[in-house]
């Protein structure tokens, strides 16, 4: 649906390059929400900039519903962005026009004739749940509120994918939590393809399908979120799933940790299968030696269970190492050095 193929983007300010997109690969299918993390100046909004053609590409090609953008004739390109809804983080909505007024502007420029126009305003106001507040100014509006005409407003034309930009980073928590349910229900309600860009890795947790992480303008990992989660491969990744899935321990607290618990600790992380098998206490009885879970988290994902355990075993040491081989065979399991 949206291919990025070797996609580089170079700016030249004041006599110097900035490398912001570099070399980016990446599919993002029908139907499913991407994410895409990273630190500010990772390149995640000129990844996005990208895809509706505010910025070309310096190299590579961006192929939208099977179209390389930047060949497209204006004409082409316009009717391609009307199927690109997008929602922003400082929600850019219209001061001077009710919520009414700001859901109908773009379809009055794709030319709805009006009656089509009220009902599809009422049809996807009614979809935020802000059908009572058609007749108000966004200075009436929470934040929250905000966001969801900004949503509404996308969904006018009846995109079939939306781009969203740090869209809840204006949010508080709760907020937060409902604008994200409103876009999972955007995904499967209405089937339109979600790319959002983000530096919160509880959005990504909460509602997407893949995610890509982004650093100094390339992409260092990407997979299904349960994948990427569950065997992180670079440290920037471990530190974003650490925000969100409290699996690691601050170094006051392991030292406390290891006066209370003189064995040695090892962290144990159990998916899949594992986590419906007492595994812990079946090996350690077969060798009649005992644990102890000093720490833990355990973290629903994509419907799956990921857990994060730090243990204790208490027992001879080359009983202990025995346990350990057995545990490896079917979790991932390693001595904790550090935090
Ligand atoms: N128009 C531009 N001219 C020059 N440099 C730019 C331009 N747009 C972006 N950059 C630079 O490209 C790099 C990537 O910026 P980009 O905004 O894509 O990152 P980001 O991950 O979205 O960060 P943020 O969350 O802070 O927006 C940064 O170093 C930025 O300064």
């Amino acid at each position: 649906m949206i291919q990025f193929e070797n996609v580089s983007k170079t700016f030249r300010s004041k006599g110097k390059e900035v490398h912001a997109v570099k070399n980016v690969s990446l599919h993002v299918k029908q139907g499913e929400i991407f994410g895409v993390i990273g630190f500010s100046g990772a390149g995640k909004s000129t990844l996005l900039r990208l895809v509706n053609l505010l910025e070309r590409p310096s190299e590579g090609r961006v192929i939208v519903h099977d179209k390389e953008i930047n060949s497209l004739p204006q004409s082409e390109l316009r009717r391609l962005r009307r199927r690109i809804g997008m929602i922003f983080q400082s929600f850019n909505l219209f001061t001077s026009r009710t919520v009414y007024g700001n859901v109908a502007y773009p379809l009055k420029l794709a030319k709805y004739p009006k009656d089509k126009i009220d009902s599809r305003v009422k049809e996807v106001l009614k979809f935020v749940g802000l059908e009572d507040k058609a007749d108000y100014y966004p200075e009436q509006l929470s934040g929250g509120q905000k966001q969801r005409v900004g949503i509404a407003r996308a969904l006018g034309t009846s995109p079939d994918i939306l781009i969203c930009d740090e869209a809840t980073s204006a949010l508080d928590p709760e907020t937060t939590g409902e604008i994200l349910k409103i876009l999972k229900r955007v995904n499967e309600e209405y089937n339109i393809t979600i790319l959002l860009i983000t530096h919160e890795m509880h959005v990504i947790k909460s509602i997407c399908d893949r995610v890509a992480v982004m650093e100094n303008g390339s992409v260092i990992e990407e997979g299904p979120v349960f994948t990427v989660f569950s065997e992180p491969q670079t440290q920037t990744t471990k530190n974003f799933i650490s925000s969100v899935l409290n699996d690691q321990l601050s170094v006051k607290l392991l030292e406390k940790l290891r006066q209370n618990h003189h064995g040695k600790l090892y962290r144990v992380v159990f998916k899949g299968e594992a986590t419906n098998q007492p595994l812990l206490s079946q090996v350690t009885r077969k060798h009649k030696i005992d644990f102890n879970i000093v720490y833990g988290s355990i973290n629903e994902l994509q419907e799956q269970i990921l857990g994060n355990l730090i243990v204790e075993f208490i027992g001879d040491e080359r009983v202990i190492l025995q346990v350990i081989r057995e545990l490896q065979k079917q979790v991932e399991i390693k001595e904790v050095i550090h935090s």
